[in-house]
């Protein structure tokens, strides 16, 4: 394989610096089957009047045979369903209708009937429209009075709140419910003027900005009918990272018993602790609703890929192999586990793409919040393009035609493998997802929920030498601290000793980030290293030359945003780490000069491991 990408693009990637030219184990899963070819006969299409840019081998594994058309919707709503759907159905369908997906037609009488539910279906088949339609049909079936809000829906991200608020408009367009969203890092004034004077039917939010205007404004008093309640992404929402945020949201709701309202919680995960706290927010009577057939594997036919090699060297070959699969098609989306790391990443990306990989984004929670937008505006439209991201756009986000998903490094769980690996295959689509990792992180691979997805080993690459990258010094310094302040988490599981993690700290600085000071490793305020365990340690800098006479790291001057934005969006870890994230987001304002990206590190005392099993280290 790597012959062939050697003779494609002779010029290999300069993103791994000096690094000598090493093998590595990998393996890949053969890539989704053709679905054409399992398509019965009366269901391909008639003539091939078919778009090149389409992906040919859709699958209808998700989507019904109920047209929209015998919904019991009403003729409003209908009229209003995205004229793409039927585009999308008719190559399939002689009858060129419009064709609701499984997820819908699962749930939406239930969801008409009033009862909460309680719903999973895997990444990219419809559900978010599987809970607005049935809101919307009972809200136009119960006009509500003017100035109230009726339906909230809750997302944990901003830019996915923003996107159901898209959909929410679309479906609504015929009727004459309006939507507002309500999401941090936006003008908190303009939100409240906008509650003043225009309608506010549908609200969708994130809970940190919804809780502050509950708690400033008389939004509380527009809740005061609301009909239903949608928690997108419920297994996130109920995590212990937003849990006081949501029961002081439930707390401004009205009392069920006198202004009852259906409660409905979306997810493609649902662990069985989720399961047992939905308890708390569902009515005893609640329908749970899956499309995942008992021992079904949460995760469509990608070709999940796992490379071992060390840190991010093998990016830009991984990434040529999917333009020259694409060509001009070729969409990826490249998850990092720190924002600094991100934009490190995107740089490296940016140096080694020139005229070989499609143009890079970058999206992460250090950039400002118009920027966020835009640039996962930009991405969506973009026929092809490399997304370097964090965790902000692993859950929910929909960047139509991504045709690759590549985690470098360790994704935060289980879940959040499948949510990011998510990005890609949807509605019916193919997709692969390749995950890299260092030798010493392999054995997240071997952990039960990983165990379970097919990911098969990468064919063997070969890498030539390539030269050392050119990161601008205040990135390298940010990216080894939030490194550093990622992994904390880690220290007991994969990491034999604090030295060794110090160790592939250092050597993440040299080979992916290009530190060329042979005789020390990126500096660290004393602060940090003593916060991180690793004070006096071999290989940690500390010299004061590196730091301000305060003895605090100088910050960055490539992103315009120092504010971290709420409860660590970057990475979700769960359990201990969120934990310890929430305590430290609340530490901020006080120390905010002590700067560890957003991948904030753990105090040594903090009750941040909850995963105490080991995934024994390296391999
Ligand atoms: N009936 C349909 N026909 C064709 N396309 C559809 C249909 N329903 C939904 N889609 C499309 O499928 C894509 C995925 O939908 P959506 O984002 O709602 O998925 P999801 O299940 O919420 O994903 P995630 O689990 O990642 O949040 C969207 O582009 C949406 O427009």
């Amino acid at each position: 394989m790597l012959t062939r990408l050697l003779v494609r693009w002779p010029r290999l990637s300069p993103i791994a610096v000096h690094a000598h030219a090493r093998a590595f184990r990998a393996t890949s899963l053969a890539r989704a089957p053709n679905v054409a070819a399992l398509l019965k006969p009366e269901l391909a299409p008639a003539a091939p009047a078919y778009e090149p840019q389409v992906d040919q081998s859709t699958n209808r594994a998700h989507f019904s045979s109920t047209r929209f058309a015998d919904a019991p919707i009403s003729d409003r709503s209908k009229m209003a369903i995205p004229h793409e759907y039927a585009r999308f159905i008719c190559r399939y369908s002689a009858s060129n209708c419009r064709c609701a997906n499984s997820i819908l037609e699962a749930t939406l009488e239930l969801g008409l009937s009033g009862v909460d539910l309680l719903v999973q279906a895997k990444t990219g088949t419809g559900k978010t429209m599987a809970f607005l339609l049935p809101a919307i049909e009972r809200l136009a079936k119960k006009p509500p009075r003017g100035g109230a809000v009726s339906i909230l829906v809750l997302s944990p991200t901003r830019e996915l709140a923003m996107q159901i608020q898209k959909e929410a408009n679309t479906l609504v367009k015929n009727h004459p419910f309006r939507v507002q969203v309500l999401i941090g890092g936006t003008s908190i004034g303009m939100q409240k003027k906008r509650l003043n004077t225009h309608r506010s039917d549908i609200l969708v939010a994130t809970p940190g900005r919804l809780l502050d205007l509950l708690g400033s404004t008389d939004l509380a008093e527009k809740l005061h009918s609301i009909q239903a309640i949608v928690l997108d992404e419920a297994d996130r929402l109920l995590d212990v990272g937003f849990k006081d945020t949501l029961n002081s949201i439930f707390r401004h709701l009205p009392d069920r018993d006198q202004n009852p309202r259906q409660c409905m919680l979306y997810s493609a995960t649902l662990s069985k602790d989720v399961k047992q706290i939905t308890a708390l927010y569902l009515t005893p009577d609640y329908k749970f609703v899956s499309t995942l057939a008992e021992d079904e594997i949460n995760t469509h036919e990608h070709g999940n890929a796992a490379l071992h090699c060390n840190l991010s060297r093998l990016l830009s070959p991984v990434l040529r192999d999917d333009v020259a699969e694409h060509g001009n098609n070729s969409k990826s989306m490249v998850f990092c586990t720190t924002a600094w790391g991100t934009s490190a990443t995107a740089k490296l990306l940016e140096d080694a793409g020139h005229g070989t990989l499609p143009p890079v984004y970058e999206i992460h929670s250090r950039m400002t919040q118009n920027r966020r937008l835009a640039v996962a505006q930009d991405f969506k439209r973009a026929r092809s393009g490399i997304l370097v991201t964090s965790d902000v756009t692993a859950r929910g986000m929909d960047f139509p035609g991504v045709t690759l998903v590549v985690q470098v490094g360790l994704p935060s769980s289980g879940e959040q493998y499948i949510h990011r690996l998510g990005r890609t295959a949807r509605a019916g689509r193919s997709g692969k997802g390749v995950i890299i990792l260092a030798p010493h992180e392999s054995g997240f691979l071997r952990t039960p929920d990983m165990r379970a997805l097919p990911i098969q080993p990468h064919p063997e690459l070969q890498l030539p030498s390539i030269p050392r990258p050119v990161l601008d010094r205040t990135l390298q310094i940010q990216a080894y601290s939030a490194w550093l302040g990622f992994n904390a988490q880690y220290v007991r599981q994969i990491f034999r000793s604090r030295q060794q993690y110090v160790n592939e700290a250092n050597k993440y600085a040299r080979e992916v980030l290009g530190w060329a000071d042979e005789s020390q490793a990126p500096p660290l305020s004393p602060t940090t290293a003593r916060n991180l365990g690793i004070h006096g340690l071999d290989g940690v800098n500390t010299g004061s030359h590196a730091f301000g006479r305060d003895g605090h790291q100088r910050s960055s001057s490539r992103s315009p945003s120092r504010k971290s934005s709420w409860q660590g969006e970057d990475n979700v870890p769960d359990g201990g780490f969120r934990r310890f994230q929430r305590q430290d987001t609340r530490e901020q304002s006080s120390n905010r000069r002590s700067d560890f990206g957003s991948s904030r590190p753990p105090r040594r005392n903090g009750g941040w491991v909850r995963r105490e099993q080991s995934w024994g280290g390296s391999s």
